[in-house]
Formats: C-alpha cells, sequence, structure tokens
C-alpha cells in the first residue's frame, strides 16, 4: 500500500532527514579532521544545527517553519544520541539512547498524524509540550539521571537493565503507531467531544485486543524510559503518574464514546479489556 504523505508530512520528514544528516558531521569530523574528541563533534553538531535553522528560517513562511524547525530539531536529538551510545562513556551510552527513542517518539508521533489523520495535523502534533507536567517529568528523570551518574556511574552500565528498557520502549512505540494506523482518521491526539460526521467505532485489529491500545502503548513507553536511563526513582513516580493519567483520560473519553455510539460501545466494553492495569474505564449502571 502506496502511503500518500500531505506537504506538511513531506516537508517534516525532509527536515528530520536534513537534521539527522548531523550524524554525517560526526562522521566527517572522525574521518577527515581526525577529531576524536565528543566535544568538538557536539560543537560541530550544535553548528551544523544553528546553520540549518537559518536556512529553514530564510526558506519557510512562519507556519511551515514552526513544522521545518521541530522536526530538524528531533532528526539532530536522534543523531546526536547516536553518537554518544557510539562514543561516549560506557556510564553516558544509556542516555544516548534514551535521547534517540525521544526523538523517534515525538517524530513520529506527527508522522503518524501526517498519516492517518491529516486534517488534525498542526505544530502540536509533535507534542513535544504535550503539558507542563510532562516537562517536569522529563526534567526530573534528566536530574536523577546525571546525579546518579555523578554518584554512582556503575548503576547505568548495566547492559541488561537498558535493554530490557530499550525493548520495552519499541514495544510500546509499536503497538502506539499500529493502533494510530488502525484507527486511522478515527485518532486524533485531542479526544473529541463533538461526533463528526466520519467518526466510526474501530473494534478491528489491536482495537479487538484492547479498548486503548494507543494509551497501553504510551504508558509502557514511558516506563520503559526509566528503565532506560536505570532512574529507580522516576521509575516509581512514572509508573504512579502515568497509570493516574491514563486512568483520568480513559474514564473522560470513554464518556464521550459512550455518548457517540451508546449500545455498540457498551457491548465492546463487555467483549474487551481497555488494556491498562487495574483501569476499567466508565461503565454505565444496568
Ligand atoms: C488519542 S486517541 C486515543 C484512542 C484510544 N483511546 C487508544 O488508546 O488507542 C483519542 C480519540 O480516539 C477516539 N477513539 C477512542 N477509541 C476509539 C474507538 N475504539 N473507535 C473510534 N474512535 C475512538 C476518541 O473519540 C478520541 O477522540
Amino acid at each position: 500500500m502506496a502511503i500518500m504523505l500531505c506537504y506538511e508530512g513531506r516537508l517534516s520528514l525532509y527536515c528530520f532527514l536534513g537534521g539527522m544528516a548531523s550524524l554525517l558531521v560526526f562522521y566527517g569530523a572522525e574521518a577527515f579532521l581526525h577529531e576524536e574528541s565528543i566535544w568538538t563533534k557536539v560543537a560541530l553538531s550544535v553548528g551544523y544545527y544553528i546553520s540549518l535553522n537559518v536556512i529553514i528560517r530564510i526558506r519557510y513562511n512562519p507556519r511551515d517553519y514552526q513544522i521545518a524547525v521541530r522536526a530538524a530539531f528531533l532528526g539532530t536529538v536522534l543523531s546526536a544520541g547516536i553518537v554518544v551510545v557510539l562514543y561516549a562513556q560506557e556510564q553516558y551510552k544509556s542516555f544516548g539512547i534514551y535521547a534517540t527513542l525521544m526523538a523517534l517518539f515525538h517524530y513520529t508521533e506527527y508522522l503518524g498524524i501526517a498519516i492517518c489523520n491529516p486534517k488534525t495535523l498542526s505544530p502540536d502534533s509533535f507534542i513535544l509540550n504535550h503539558s507542563i507536567h510532562y516537562g517536569l517529568a522529563a526534567a526530573a528523570s534528566w536530574i536523577e539521571y546525571f546525579v546518579e551518574v555523578h554518584y554512582f556511574p556503575e548503576m547505568k552500565t548495566y547492559k541488561s537493565v537498558w535493554i530490557a528498557g530499550l525493548l520495552l520502549c519499541l514495544a510500546g512505540e509499536s503497538l502506539r503507531k499500529v493502533a494510530m494506523i488502525t484507527a486511522s482518521k478515527n485518532f486524533s491526539h485531542i479526544v473529541q467531544f463533538e461526533r463528526h460526521n466520519e467518526h466510526e467505532l474501530v473494534t478491528h485489529g489491536v482495537y479487538g485486543w484492547m479498548r486503548h491500545p494507543s494509551y497501553v502503548g504510551w504508558f509502557y513507553w514511558s516506563i520503559g524510559t526509566q528503565i532506560t536511563l536505570a532512574n529507580p526513582v522516576c521509575f516509581v513516580i512514572y509508573a504512579i503518574a502515568s497509570w493516574k493519567f491514563f486512568h483520568d483520560r480513559i474514564l473522560m473519553e470513554e464518556i464521550t464514546l459512550l455518548n457517540f455510539f451508546g449500545e455498540e460501545y457498551i457491548q465492546y466494553q463487555e467483549r474487551v479489556p481497555s488494556g491498562l492495569p487495574y483501569i476499567s474505564g466508565f461503565r454505565v449502571e444496568p
């Protein structure tokens, strides 16, 4: 099946790949300048990103710039993460994997909406500015990581831990993207309170196994990031905070879905579990 990408989807893809090309800058530094210091490579990458940013600002109108600059930023973060994995000291490698996972997740959120529901596409589809709590949670995980790297560096070097985190993130990420593609035009980042004409109840594919596959994927992805970083404190906080977030979100979303689809949704709830532990969703009393 050929995937038709809208103009903004294509723009984001080119700029994401443009950002990823900073990887070539690292290899250039290594191969031609014989420059082995990771800090020189980081400086070259920042220089590359600033130049890319200037070109994007000149080339695109303000709305396209919003998309292009975010995609280029995520592409650069992804390649910087790969470089950290390849060149940094053992205790920093897991942070490189984490950065790569973060960039991949946020970019594919945009690309996923561009493919399945382009009408709802906006610069917010990168969900980089999801909420203040999301930003604070990310900052907390970086602080925990660097404090522990300083005091207990060996804690960050257990390969089996970051491989387990990586696998959990990839599984969660894949489930979420499969759910987006399956729900197609019925999927939107913002919960709909009014049913539009084309909105149909999706019960096939991964929606036949669980009612909220994209939330299940995001839940396991978020705690997987903390396993990757080997952050015990944030692992517990993320598990509790994400569970509470999705518990409330599912409750609210199911009220809207019951309004849209009535008896059809009640039967769907009876057949298929929510997918998240101890979350049963909103039930209509008989
Ligand atoms: C961010 S998506 C999340 C979808 C779903 N909760 C999941 O985890 O895969 C939110 C939108 O999907 C819609 N939605 C949720 N479940 C649906 C289903 N089974 N069929 C059609 N639309 C659905 C909701 O109306 C809402 O506007």
